[in-house]
């Protein structure tokens, strides 16, 4: 195999920023390493099929162990296996979180990570049109664009949220952070652009850039404190590479996690016990695992829906659950489809409207089942094990049902059909939500930034106490942001290569 100064483990949002950004200078030589395929089913590329691609041969198929303060019940656990990750078979939501929420990261000890520090990075990430150029992006590789052919359900659902004197916000990653708003999506022409689309597949023809597909990585080979290399197997054949510069984990939360402990850097009681030697004891791999619960109230609809133009959720507000928060927790996603879990009997035409606690309490954790790197992680988002979130999800599904009761809807709602008219006392209420509240799949923090014993990387996004090795993706933020998180992931990958770049002059 050739030389490189640069592996790239995982073509997911985060990889396919990384390899297209550091290849941009031919004096780099980079090999972007992917365990999916190329490319996948023709419906990765229709808006409203994403949730078609759930189980396809481009999802690992995971699902999360049970848990234990939401019914007992395992969920699945979606992430792309592809070029383009998690952003080939994800809702295409263009989403920033509150301003506030990456100031607490830098409160929390990532200096350098407050909302300003990151803002030339998010709109580095994105073209739009028509937006405050002091926030939004004018001309990088994602085109982010508001809903602009809703569904007519999703205008009388906005009629509901005035009514009951919901403030709008033309653009939530502007300055107006709170309320309803056509949400950005990554649509392009009625086709799904996802991270591959926008910033690989425009560097392929690049002579510095190779991309292996199908390629597993096993695992990273460290020597002395210094990462020098990946091992992992295309097909039967094992092989490895020793870049010359640095090698970069951007498997995901679940992925870039699930290598760390495989190569023995992880909490060393856990690795003892999974039969992998200890490299270096770092307490915080793994653990930190944060995900947004979401649930929904679902209507039987009085006449058909109009068919979904893009992703079933066309409009969408982030709100304060009382005043004195500094931020939106909830946020409220209205679906032109019955969305619910297969478990509970839901009506054949409907619409939900869903909801989400923005900032839960309750950690989970990434573990390994043994030390083979085809055996797939113990995934635990830990759902609503902190009452704190179900408490959130109470006011939310009372939010939810307010809004569903409006007049406004009145021509299209048929009778509340989940978690139905007649359930109102608290219990019922809290039953409900432990079984019909599922992860939203935006997992973050299993490599989370910082300079304590806890933390897995440093300002920079090196592994701590192990030379030649970062972490860039979903798994390094220390908290998660109170929206989707595709964009965040992708601006703190482009703050990750303006660092390589600057250490590399
Ligand atoms: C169904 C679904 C819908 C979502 N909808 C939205 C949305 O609408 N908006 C939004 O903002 N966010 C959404 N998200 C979340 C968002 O897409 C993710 O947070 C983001 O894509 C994560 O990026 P990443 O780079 O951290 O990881 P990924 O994009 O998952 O990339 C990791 C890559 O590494 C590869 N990999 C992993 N392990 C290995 C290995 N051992 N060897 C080689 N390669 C490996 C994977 O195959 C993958 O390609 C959604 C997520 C899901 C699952």
């Amino acid at each position: 195999m050739d030389a490189f100064d640069y592996v790239v483990v995982g073509a997911g949002s985060a990889g396919c920023v990384l390899a297209a950004r550091l290849s941009e200078d031919p004096q780099n030589r980079v090999l972007l390493l992917e365990a999916g395929p190329a490319d996948g089913p023709d419906t990765m590329a229709v808006p409203p099929a994403w949730l078609t691609l759930i189980g396809s041969e481009v999802d690992w198929g995971d699902t999360t162990v049970p848990q234990p303060a939401a019914d007992g019940v395992a969920r699945p656990y979606p992430r792309g296996k592809v070029l383009g990750g998690t952003s080939s078979i994800n809702a295409m939501a263009f989403i920033r979180g509150h301003r506030t929420n990456y100031d607490e990261w830098a409160a929390a000890g990532a200096d350098g990570w407050s909302h300003q520090d990151l803002l030339p990075f998010f709109k580095r990430t994105e073209t739009t049109k028509g937006r405050d150029p002091a926030y939004r992006g004018t001309d990088g590789p994602m085109r982010a664009a508001p809903v602009s052919n809703a569904n007519p359900l999703a205008h009388s659902y906005l009629q509901a949220a005035e009514r009951l004197g919901y403030h709008h916000s033309d653009d939530l990653n502007g300055a107006d952070q709170e309320g309803t708003c056509w949400w950005d999506l990554t649509i392009v022409d009625g086709t799904r652009q996802s991270a591959a689309d926008g910033y690989l597949r425009p560097a392929l023809n690049r002579p510095n850039l190779t991309v292996l597909t199908d390629a597993l990585v096993h695992r990273l080979i460290v020597a002395d404190d210094r990462c020098a290399g990946v091992e992992y197997s295309v097909g039967d054949e094992v092989r490895q590479v020793h870049p010359q510069r640095e090698t970069i984990l951007s498997a995901g939360s679940i992925g870039s996690a699930q290598l760390l402990l495989l190569s023995g850097i992880g909490p060393a009681d856990h690795l003892h016990a999974v039969g992998v030697d200890v490299v270096a004891d770092l307490p915080g791999v793994g653990a930190n695992l944060q995900d947004h619960p979401w649930a929904g109230v679902t209507y039987a609809a009085a006449r058909p829906v109009p068919p979904a133009r893009n992703n079933h959720a066309d409009l969408i507000a982030a709100v304060r659950s009382a005043p004195d928060l500094a931020a939106p927790d909830i946020q409220l996603i209205f679906s032109d489809m019955p969305y619910h879990p297969p478990t509970m009997p839901g009506p054949a035409s409907g619409y939900t409207i869903l909801f989400a606690a923005l900032h839960p309490h309750s950690r989970g954790s990434v573990r390994l089942a043994g030390p083979d790197p085809t055996t797939a992680p113990l995934i635990d988002p830990n759902l609503l094990d902190d009452d704190r979130d179900l408490v959130t999800m109470q006011t939310a599904l009372a939010m939810a049902r307010e809004l569903g009761d409006s007049p406004a809807l009145a021509e299209w709602r048929d009778e509340e059909a989940l978690p139905g008219p007649d359930v109102h006392d608290e219990r019922e209420l809290r039953d409900y939500l432990r079984h019909a509240t599922g992860p939203y799949w935006h997992s973050v923090g299993t490599c989370r930034i910082g300079t304590d014993p806890a933390a897995v990387v440093d300002l920079q996004l090196r592994v701590h106490g192990i030379d030649g090795l970062r972490v860039a993706d979903a798994s390094v933020m220390p908290s998660i942001p109170g929206a989707n998180t595709n964009a965040t992931v992708l601006a703190i990958a482009e703050r990750a290569t303006a660092s390589l770049k600057s250490a590399a002059s």
